[in-house]
């Protein structure tokens, strides 16, 4: 379980969460959703020990998240933007995340998932943006964690890796384990997600499942009720 109690965060003067305090039970996938600059990433980062909040704590299977990062084990994450060196070639590149991470692997399945057998030579500079999400995706899933942390999974797939990456989520959940997913697809979320978490002004303005969301904005579907709680709220 993942808790989060009373968050603050600021960058400078600009304050990002005001008091964030949440819950994420065990198993499932849940979507952090919030309008762009609304402090998901920053929320994500703070749960990885990546970002360094003024108050709050986090705590992992009842644990308070440790500054020395240990907890970060059990905890696989794909960030927005990856920034490995160029010059590295995809194949390196994995060794490389294998021999920092110092466990064992189940790359070459996920390698074939997403058919990437014939870029492996190539160096992260040559490949489309595509292309490096989806070796961004081998290495954020390849660790077999029980809980993994997703920023923006879609950007860049092609309609058949956006498939494969659905079966994968689903396929992991069916393992019993804990997904927090952002992304601005709406049809996305609304196809893989068990509850919405959905942030605003700094706060948790919503929990809770896609239907209670539709019921609470009347609307017809998430996409709509999302856009009604923006327009509500002049965000
Ligand atoms: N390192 C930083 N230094 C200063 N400001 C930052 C930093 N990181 C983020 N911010 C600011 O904090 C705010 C929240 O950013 P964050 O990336 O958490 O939002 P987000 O909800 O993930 O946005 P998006 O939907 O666009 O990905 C933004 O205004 C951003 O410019």
């Amino acid at each position: 379980m993942i808790k989060i109690e009373n968050l603050h965060k600021k960058y400078g003067k600009n304050k990002i969460l005001t008091g964030v305090d949440l819950e994420i039970p065990e198993k499932g996938i849940f979507a952090i959703l919030g309008p762009n600059g609304s402090g998901k990433t920053t929320m994500i980062k703070s749960i990885l020990g990546m970002v360094v909040p003024e108050k709050g704590k986090v705590f992992i299977n009842g644990k308070e998240t440790h500054p020395n990062g240990l907890y970060r084990k059990n905890l696989d994450y794909l960030p927005q933007i990856a920034n490995f060196p160029g010059n590295l070639g995809v194949k390196e590149l994995i060794k490389m995340i294998k021999d920092l991470r110092g466990t064992k692997a189940n790359e070459d399945e996920l390698i074939e998932l997403f058919g990437l057998q014939g870029y492996l030579d190539k160096k992260l500079n040559n490949l489309s943006g595509g292309t490096k999400q989806k070796v961004n995706l081998v290495l954020a899933f390849m660790f077999d964690s029980p809980i993994i942390i997703l920023d923006e999974p879609t950007s860049g797939l092609d309609p058949v890796a956006m498939l494969n990456l659905k079966r994968l989520i689903a396929k992991e959940k069916a393992k019993g384990k804990t997904i927090l997913v952002t992304s601005h697809i709406m049809s996305f979320v609304e196809e893989i997600s068990d509850e919405i978490v959905f942030l605003l002004e700094g706060k948790i303005y919503f929990k809770g499942s896609i239907q209670e969301l539709r019921e609470k904005t009347g609307e017809i579907d998430l996409e709509h009720a999302i856009a009604h709680i923006l327009t509500e709220n002049n965000a």
